[in-house]
Formats: C-alpha cells, sequence, structure tokens
C-alpha cells in the first residue's frame, strides 16, 4: 500500500481535527503519502483532493471542526455517486480510505468496501454518542463539558429569577448527552427519547417542590424527545417549547427556553477527546497496514477495539438506565 485517503463526514465533532493529525502523522511514519478529501463524500464526488504532509496538521490539535470540512451528501447514497467516487480514487491511485463521521458516515463507508473494493476503516466521531462498539465517540466528551457549562451559567440566572428553564440538547434520536449532563449538572427532571415519561408527572414533582419553596428549576430535554405528543404540538416546534408551556400552564412557574443547538458541536477538544482520537488516528492506519478493512475503531475501557461495522450498526447502543435512575434520585 502507498496512498490513503482521509476524509470526515456528517456533523463536525470536537477532535476531528485531532483524529485527522495523527492519520496523516502515522501514515507519513510508516511510508505512506496521504490524500486529504475535502467535504466528505462530496468530495470524493468531486475529485477535492490534496496532497498532505506533517505541516498541513500543524496547529490544528486545539481546534473545533475539521479542517478538511465537512459535509451531508445525498449523492453518495446512490450507485452512481458511487462510482463516480471510485473513478475520481482510482484516477488518485487512492488505495485505502479512513473516514471519520457518525452512523450515517459508516454506513457509506461499508459501501466502499463491499461495493467499490476499496478497503476502508471507520473512526468513530460524533456529538451523539449514538454508535455501538465504543463507550464513548470523539466529540461527546467536549460537547458534554460544553452543555454543563451552559447548564452552570443557566443556573445562576435561573435561581436569581426563580425560574424554570426547559434546556434542549442534541443528540439526534440518542438520549447519551442529555443523560450524562443531567447527572452532572443537577437536573430537576430528564426528557430522553429511549425512556418513558410522564409529563403530568413531572408537573406534579415541579409543583412539590414549588411548595416546598424551590421556585427554580432546570429540565433537560433531548431533542429527539416527542413521538408520543406529537399530535398536541406544531410539529416545526422544538420539544422544548411545548414541554415549557405545559410546565407554564400547570404550574404557573414562568419558564424560559434555551436550545443548546449548533454550540454543542463547537470549541477546543477536552484532553479525553484529543488523546481518544490522537489514539484511534494511529489504530486506523496500523490497521489499514494490517490489511483489515471494514472495521470501525472503538474504546473500552483503556483498551481499543474494534468491530465490523455492519455489527456496529445493526447494534443498538443501550442507555445506561442506571445513571438516568440516579440522575432522578439526586435531582
Ligand atoms: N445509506 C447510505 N449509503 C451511502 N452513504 C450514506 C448512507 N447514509 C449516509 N451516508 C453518507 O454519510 C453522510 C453522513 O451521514 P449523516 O447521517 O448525515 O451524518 P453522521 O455520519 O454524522 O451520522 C451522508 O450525508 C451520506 O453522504
Ligand atoms: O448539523 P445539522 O445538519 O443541523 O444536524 C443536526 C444534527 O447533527 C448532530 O449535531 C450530530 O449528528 P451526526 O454526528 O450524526 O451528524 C445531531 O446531534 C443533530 O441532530
Ligand atoms: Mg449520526
Amino acid at each position: 500500500m502507498n496512498k490513503i485517503g482521509v476524509l470526515t463526514s456528517g456533523g463536525d465533532a470536537p477532535g476531528m481535527n485531532a483524529a485527522i493529525r495523527s492519520v496523516v502523522r502515522v501514515a507519513l511514519h510508516h511510508g505512506l503519502n496521504v490524500v486529504g478529501i475535502r467535504r466528505g463524500y462530496a468530495g470524493l464526488i468531486d475529485g477535492d483532493f490534496y496532497q498532505m504532509n506533517r505541516s498541513s496538521v500543524s496547529d490544528i490539535i486545539q481546534r473545533g471542526g475539521t479542517i478538511l470540512l465537512s459535509a451531508r451528501c445525498e449523492e453518495f447514497k446512490t450507485p452512481e455517486g458511487r462510482q463516480k467516487a471510485l473513478h475520481n480514487m482510482q484516477q488518485e491511485g487512492i488505495e485505502a480510505l479512513v473516514v471519520i463521521g457518525g452512523d450515517g458516515s459508516l454506513t457509506g463507508a461499508q459501501k466502499i468496501d463491499k461495493e467499490l473494493g476499496i478497503p476502508v476503516i471507520g473512526i468513530p466521531g460524533t456529538i451523539d454518542n449514538d454508535l455501538a462498539g465504543t463507550e464513548i465517540t470523539i466529540g461527546c466528551d467536549t460537547a458534554m463539558n460544553t452543555v454543563i457549562d451552559a447548564i452552570n451559567k443557566i443556573r445562576d440566572t435561573a435561581t436569581s429569577h426563580e425560574r424554570t428553564f426547559v434546556i434542549e440538547t442534541m443528540g439526534r434520536r440518542c438520549g447519551f448527552l442529555t443523560v450524562m449532563t443531567a447527572l452532572a449538572g443537577g437536573a430537576d427532571a430528564i426528557l430522553i427519547p429511549e425512556m418513558n415519561y410522564d409529563l403530568d408527572d413531572i408537573c406534579n414533582k415541579l409543583i412539590k417542590r414549588q411548595e416546598m419553596g424551590r421556585l427554580h428549576n432546570i429540565v433537560l430535554v433531548a431533542e429527539g424527545v416527542g413521538e408520543d405528543f406529537k399530535t398536541n404540538r406544531n410539529l416545526d416546534e422544538s420539544p422544548a417549547f411545548f414541554i415549557s408551556r405545559l410546565i407554564s400552564d400547570k404550574t404557573g412557574q414562568e419558564t424560559r427556553v434555551i436550545i443548546l443547538g449548533h454550540l454543542q458541536r463547537g470549541g477546543s477538544p477536552t484532553v479525553r477527546d484529543r488523546v481518544l482520537a490522537s489514539r484511534m488516528g494511529a489504530k486506523a492506519v496500523e490497521l489499514l497496514l494490517a490489511g483489515e478493512s471494514n472495521i470501525m475503531i472503538g474504546i473500552e475501557g483503556r483498551e481499543l477495539v474494534y468491530h465490523k461495522i455492519s455489527e456496529v450498526l445493526s447494534t443498538k447502543k443501550e442507555i445506561d438506565m442506571g445513571l438516568y435512575e440516579l440522575g432522578t434520585i439526586l435531582s
């Protein structure tokens, strides 16, 4: 093997740059050429490539986002789009790929191996932590710290004004970010898609607290909740608004909504994300050199592990309900 490509795809995540840096420098260390592919699968289809060297990845370990840019690319979901990508890779002499991204990107990566015959290793990069086969994905730790920072600040004003804040966190259909930050941030109620909840119960709990003299509350809501009350709300609005209105109507408390949104995706990666990304980047190159393909690297405890991408994608990542319960008991 002489030349490999690297790309970032789907939602960006802090630590992706540290992973790119590691892939590039470890590949160069092993005498490989590295091609950077811009804008994920869109760049494969457009042939948006450039040769990378050591200095291409200088001064990026501390930066959020991705220097390779990222995209969501519908055309790559079609066989025609993927054939264009194959043609460009052949022209450029790219013999193998490292794909850094989430579940969607790994679905695409699987097709690169199976359909296009190009070896590919996946590195889990998404703030959602919604991938099986790894305890945590690159970017999630930074995002959790960003959420905690926001909760701390909101708590200051919530206590001063004796208000209830409904804070909406990201995570698509996964409540990991919400459960962890609810526990660490001392949230008074938690709503995640994986768990049944009763809005009446939540309101009753807030009323009880009110009777005991507690007039401020932090309610954490994952963006993915709401299948069950869809009929009662405007589908264009975030679930936090509906829940906030309901709490205000039922408890009489003054409520405010804050949707943390894309600020959860940015920022300088934490130590944990930088180390994880650096280790996974190096492992990806080593596994390609060892002849592996169609696998995703993960971490279990202190050890890096790897699993077939098909297994990762067919397994649902379970939320640790013990942490959810603990968050509820402690609130
Ligand atoms: N079924 C699929 N076949 C081929 N490519 C896919 C498929 N699903 C997703 N992808 C590619 O992966 C990209 C990123 O997926 P997306 O779900 O948006 O983000 P993430 O990888 O962060 O979960 C998509 O825009 C598309 O190019
Ligand atoms: O960036 P967009 O396209 O607005 O998408 C928002 C979605 O991306 C995420 O931030 C990250 O998800 P992915 O890593 O799967 O792309 C989700 O939490 C959120 O639902
Ligand atoms: Mg995803």
